[in-house]
């Protein structure tokens, strides 16, 4: 699944032009963090600004180590009508935080619409913002009842998921992932270039804003229609090539 992280209004109607090519429109707000949240009526703009049939996601944040401020962000981001919430375990230091932190959200978010997807994310630089490890995320989902682990980069330097998690580690990532029941989501200054392996390790959900941006720019440049759908050809591509066991070219 593809799923493109618009910031405003405006770019998620840019993303409903090109939505037969996108699976999921992630709402949050860069200049926040990473994983920065966005306001609750921003995510109800965007919720009614796309077809029915697109499930919107929003980020609660690159959230403290504390479960009770951020089960109430979560819990604010369902009733705004996101499907998907996505949370960054920015300020958890070790797993039992994060899994702390994880419980309180799901139970806030299943309370409320039992059918929404929980996501825990992780960040490939943790090194770098000294929060848990990646290879942790997997299981920290799967014990506190989330529905997806995700690793996204927390620093948005130009540096990629792949400089800081390379492809053999990721592919356990999303092993792990799926040993638990779990969806894996990979983001982070993602390229078309990184698809093939991506896919080889059978990634189910990649994150995308940069690479779908006028000029790559993820700050000064504003979502594309036609590169969600370039984007999407070079999924798509790569994801026939997989499922005849052709080797990828790049
Ligand atoms: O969740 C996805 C992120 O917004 C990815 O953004 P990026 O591709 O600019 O790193």
């Amino acid at each position: 699944m593809l799923l493109i992280s618009p910031d405003s209004v405006e770019e998620a109607l840019d993303c409903a032009k090109a939505a037969e090519h996108l699976d999921i429109v992630d709402v949050k707000k860069p200049d926040e963090g990473s994983l920065g949240a966005n306001f609750p009526w921003v995510i109800r703009e965007i919720r009614d600004a796309v077809p029915a049939d697109k499930p919107v996601s929003a980020t609660v944040g690159d959230v403290p180590y504390k479960p009770g401020t951020v089960a109430q962000a979560a819990l604010g981001a369902v009733v705004s009508g996101a499907t998907y919430i996505k949370v960054g375990l920015y300020g958890c230091t070790t797993p039992e935080q994060g899994i702390e932190v994880m419980r309180a959200v799901v139970r806030a978010v299943k309370d409320h619409r039992p059918d929404a997807l929980v996501v825990a994310s992780g960040y490939a630089d943790a090194h770098r913002v000294g929060c848990v490890n990646p290879l942790a995320v997997p299981d920290i989902a799967a014990r506190s009842g989330a529905d997806a682990a995700m690793l996204d980069t927390a620093i948005k330097d130009g540096t990629r998921l792949f400089d800081h998690v390379p492809p053999d580690i990721c592919a356990e990532f999303v092993r792990r992932a799926h040993t638990s029941g779990l969806l894996a989501a990979l983001a982070g200054s993602i390229t078309q270039a990184d698809l093939g392996p991506l896919t080889r390790m059978g990634t189910d959900i990649v994150g995308v804003r940069g690479a779908v941006c006028e000029g790559g720019d993820r700050n000064a440049g504003r979502i594309q229609p036609h590169l969600i759908s370039a984007f999407r050809a070079e999924m798509d591509r790569q994801g026939r090539e997989h499922a005849v066991g052709v080797p990828a070219v790049n």
